[in-house]
């Protein structure tokens, strides 16, 4: 009585375990047909230069031959937009990327979604379908199948609460598409539910493989700790872990896991000082051989000091043993302890009853994304204020029934978007030629003009986000240095010892420091 879909995946996860980043991407990947449009025109040489491999065998698509339809979503790297294929004639998705054509890091990072997406070819993930360019910009979008609903959206829709069956539908469906990734050398690195999406016949795809990388386990190299979304980041890379594997994508699973059973986010933490607070207060404190072995950079200033006993069976008692027994398992501590994508897939949870229902047998539900949960959940926030008179109890209450159920999480790099807007401001005060142009608020895609018939086109109105770069703090230690990142660099600096400010601020609140330590 499993999924459809898992069988299919099964199938797949059954095959010999590819280790396909050793190969050229165009022995590697299908060519979809949506790929082959009779106008193509040849790729932009800066699109070629970083992407060139990933490119083979495709051609580009005109923007002009698709037409906006509805902003469907904002994130911290791009805009999303259903758009109808004029060429096609469906339903698609486009993803407006921001980037900046002379930031060689921006390119870099815009080429790496790009070239990690070319790699996987699975049912649970979602499928890069094209590629548009602008005939008058640099703007540039990647095309997707279109999915109706993301699983924060669904989550959060009024009177939706997921069955023991449907959340394993839905488990069952993420673990096939990441032991797809993992098996292809993909880190996802940004597993949360509004990166989860899903149709009307309840087929659930991974998405947004913006902050994703590859990796080989057997060379591991150093990589950033500044990625997955507060809420759902393992605790090494709280501890400032750069060595790390597909634990890091197996705690992000444990933490929705959790969440889609009770209802409500299980780490809700606002700062990474306080969100592996929470982690330790959950999960017990690490061990002395944890901390001896792990030689985490962070580990010496956050260590706490209170010795908190593990208490995940007490907290989730109302669960099935079999439910229990996965999230203990996903929520390990130690990486090494939380198993593999694969491993999950054979846990008990999947082979007891309650079994997980067939996608198909999934409820039908209105079209719901993370934009209109929170759209809903700032509507409902502005009347509840203004008929309590816009009192601090008012707003107190609102944050508390806020937290009590599925809300969408803060952005994978929450921190670092008032940084970013910090940065803006900076690079303008200082001068910089036509900075001010290269770093437009985020989510300001104007000039959108929009034709009687409901539909905006993407010709000559896109020329906003090609001209942002916001990407490159993040994964900024992997990447290798060119000139442009002096002042960069400067600035990410002066983050820092602000940061380490705050954090300290936060750890003698949280008395893990002394006050004159
Ligand atoms: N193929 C698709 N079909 C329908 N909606 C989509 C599709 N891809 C993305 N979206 C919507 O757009 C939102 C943002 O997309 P995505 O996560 O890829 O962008 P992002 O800029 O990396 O976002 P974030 O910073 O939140 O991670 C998603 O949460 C989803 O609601």
């Amino acid at each position: 009585m499993g999924c459809p879909i898992s069988k299919r995946s099964a199938a797949a996860a059954s095959a010999p375990s590819e280790k396909l980043h050793h190969q050229p991407p165009s022995e590697r990947t299908r060519i979809p047909p949506a790929l082959s449009p009779s106008d193509a025109s040849t790729w932009p040489t800066w699109l070629l230069s970083v992407a060139g491999d990933s490119l083979l065998g495709w051609n580009p698509r005109q923007a002009d031959s698709f037409r906006k339809v509805a902003k469907i979503g904002s994130g911290t790297y791009s805009n999303v937009y259903k758009a109808w294929d004029v060429e096609a004639g469906r339903m698609v998705a486009m993803k407006k990327v921001r980037f900046d054509v002379v930031e060689p890091e921006s390119v870099r990072f815009m080429a790496r979604e790009i070239t990690v997406l070319r790699r996987l070819d699975h049912p649970n993930v979602v499928r890069l379908e094209g590629i548009a360019i602008s005939r008058v910009s640099s703007a540039l979008y990647l095309v997707f199948e279109y999915m109706e609903h993301d699983l924060t959206g669904l989550a959060a829709a009024p009177g939706v609460r997921f069955t023991e069956p449907q959340v394993k539908c839905y488990m069952k469906q993420l673990l096939s598409g990441l032991e797809h990734c993992h098996s292809r050398g993909v880190l996802h690195r940004d597993i949360k539910c509004s990166n989860l999406l899903l149709d009307n016949e309840g087929i659930l795809k991974i998405a947004d493989f913006g902050l994703a990388s590859t990796f080989d386990p057997d060379h591991k190299a150093r990589m950033t700790s500044h990625v997955v979304t507060l809420w759902y980041r393992a605790p090494e890379l709280l501890l400032g872990a750069t060595n790390y594997g597909v634990g890091i994508d197996l705690w992000s699973v444990g933490c929705i896991l959790a969440e889609l059973l009770m209802g409500k986010p299980v780490f809700p933490g606002r700062t990474e000082v306080e969100q592996l607070h929470m982690i330790f207060k959950f999960c017990g404190s690490p061990s002395e051989k944890y901390w001896k072995n792990s030689k985490l950079r962070h580990a010496t200033i956050i260590r706490p000091k209170q010795n908190y006993t593990r208490c995940v069976r007490e907290t989730f008692k109302e669960l099935s043993h079999s439910s229990l027994s996965l999230i203990d398992s996903l929520l390990a501590l130690d990486p090494a302890d939380r198993g593999t994508a694969t491993t999950a897939l054979n846990h008990q949870f999947f082979t007891t009853e309650p079994y997980a229902c067939d996608p198909s047998s999934l409820p039908q539900y209105p079209p719901s994304k993370e934009m209109d949960a929170k759209l809903r959940e700032e509507a409902r926030r502005q009347i509840s204020v203004s008929r309590k008179g816009n009192s601090e109890a008012s707003r107190r209450s609102s944050v508390r029934k806020c937290n009590s159920r599925a809300v969408p999480a803060p952005e994978a790099n929450a921190e670092l978007q008032v940084n970013l807007e910090r940065m803006r401001l900076m690079m303008t005060h200082i001068n910089m030629t036509s900075k001010s142009e290269k770093f437009p608020p985020p989510h300001q895609d104007g000039a959108v003009g929009v034709p009687s018939n409901g539909l905006m086109s993407f010709a000559g109105s896109d020329t906003s986000f090609a001209s942002y770069s916001g990407r490159g703090l993040i994964a900024s230690k992997e990447e290798p240095r060119t000139e442009e990142h002096g002042l960069r660099r400067l600035l990410e600096i002066k983050r820092n010892r602000r940061v380490h400010g705050t954090k300290r601020k936060e750890l003698v609140a949280l008395g893990s420091v002394k006050h004159n330590s």
